[in-house]
């Protein structure tokens, strides 16, 4: 067994009205002027943060596109924010990340999807159709407030594709050399799959998931990603397709084949896109999206994604 560990730094408070902490943990940060980036629960979080709150800025867009950046990173220095909070989905806290790296300010995410990237130090940016992603500790998030009640109004499609983006980090992870990380793992796995056996929709299946989330953003922190992350930034980057749909239509064509069908059945069972096609994927751009992400797997694993093929 060999492996190097470097746990990340973030403070991490979960529970349910724990988004009513924002200002304490602000103030723990020694903010005084908070830029709020928020879409969901966006108001609740600005109530709770009164007078810091300096700005509010709503544009927060898929792949976090660098134009967007700029806008934003423009008002932070227009209203001299020394903090960013952001509220929402993995695009919001894409958002926070890159000011928080361009600007040197500290950043508190409170998430409303599954994604997970509030607990990593990756950015994946999109500038002239083509997506890149680093890792860099500068992009580690200080904070993570996670509320449940926060999540209980996600709608049922963005539930369901966004619990399999968790799922594609903590599949990704599974058997990793560092046993911490390997059992993490097989923890999200099960904590998603669990919740995606009943409603979930319910107060205790929405805190297994959001749970669940935070564990397969910690397994995706400390690992490299694959080929199936590599498909799911081309296909967002350059051809514009939606994050976690396209890592639930990707994930029964990728993952080992004890999870695969299991997996599979799960979509379906929820009336979610199990093919790139059903997501607008021309079949002539396949070659060109297996070209971007330069693997000798890529084509095979695109065509059958396409097509919703068994794997093999
Ligand atoms: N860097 C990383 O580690 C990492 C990890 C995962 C995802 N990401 C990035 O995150 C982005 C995708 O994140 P996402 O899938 O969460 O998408 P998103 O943030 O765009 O949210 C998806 C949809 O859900 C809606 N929504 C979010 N919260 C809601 C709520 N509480 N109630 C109702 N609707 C709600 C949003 O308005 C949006 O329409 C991509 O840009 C992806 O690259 C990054
Ligand atoms: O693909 C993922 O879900 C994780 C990495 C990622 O999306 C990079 C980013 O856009 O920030």
């Amino acid at each position: 067994m060999s492996f190097t560990f470097e746990p990340a730094r973030t403070r991490v408070v979960f529970g349910r009205g724990t988004a009513a902490s924002v200002r304490d943990e602000a103030e723990r940060l020694g903010a005084t002027r908070v830029l709020l980036i928020a879409r969901h629960g966006g108001d609740k979080v600005a109530a709770e943060l009164g007078s810091l709150l300096t700005t509010r800025f709503t544009g927060a867009a898929m792949h976090t596109p660098v134009e967007v950046t700029e806008r934003a990173l423009a008002l932070l220095h227009e209203h001299g924010a020394d903090c960013v909070v952001s509220v929402g989905g993995g695009s919001s806290t894409g958002l926070s990340k890159a000011l928080s790296v361009r600007a040197g300010v500290p950043q508190i995410i409170i998430p409303t999807t599954y994604a997970g990237s509030e607990v990593t130090p990756v950015l994946g940016e999109t500038s002239g159709g083509l997506k890149k992603t680093r890792r860099d500790a500068a992009i580690q998030p200080d904070t993570v407030i996670y509320d449940v009640d926060l999540t209980l109004d996600l709608p049922l499609d963005v539930t369901v594709t966004s619990a399999f983006n968790a799922l594609a980090h903590a599949v990704t992870a599974r058997g990793n050399e560092n046993p911490l990380i390997d059992a993490i793992a097989t923890k999200a796995i099960e904590g998603v799959l669990h919740a995606l056996s009943g409603n979930p929709s319910t107060v205790d299946a929405r805190t297994e998931l959001l749970y669940s989330a935070w564990l397969a953003g910690t397994c995706l922190a400390s690992v490299p990603m694959g080929l199936h992350h590599k498909l799911a930034h081309v296909l967002g980057g350059t051809f514009g397709l939606p994050h976690a749909a396209t890592h639930t239509a990707l994930l029964s064509h990728t993952a080992p084949s004890d999870l695969a069908q299991r997996i599979h059945d799960t979509a379906v069972r929820f009336g979610v896109a199990t093919s790139l096609r059903e997501l607008g994927m021309a079949e002539s751009d396949l070659s060109r999206a297996a070209e971007i992400a330069e693997h000798p797997d890529a084509l095979r694993v695109l065509t059958n994604a396409w097509r919703d093929a068994p794997s093999g």
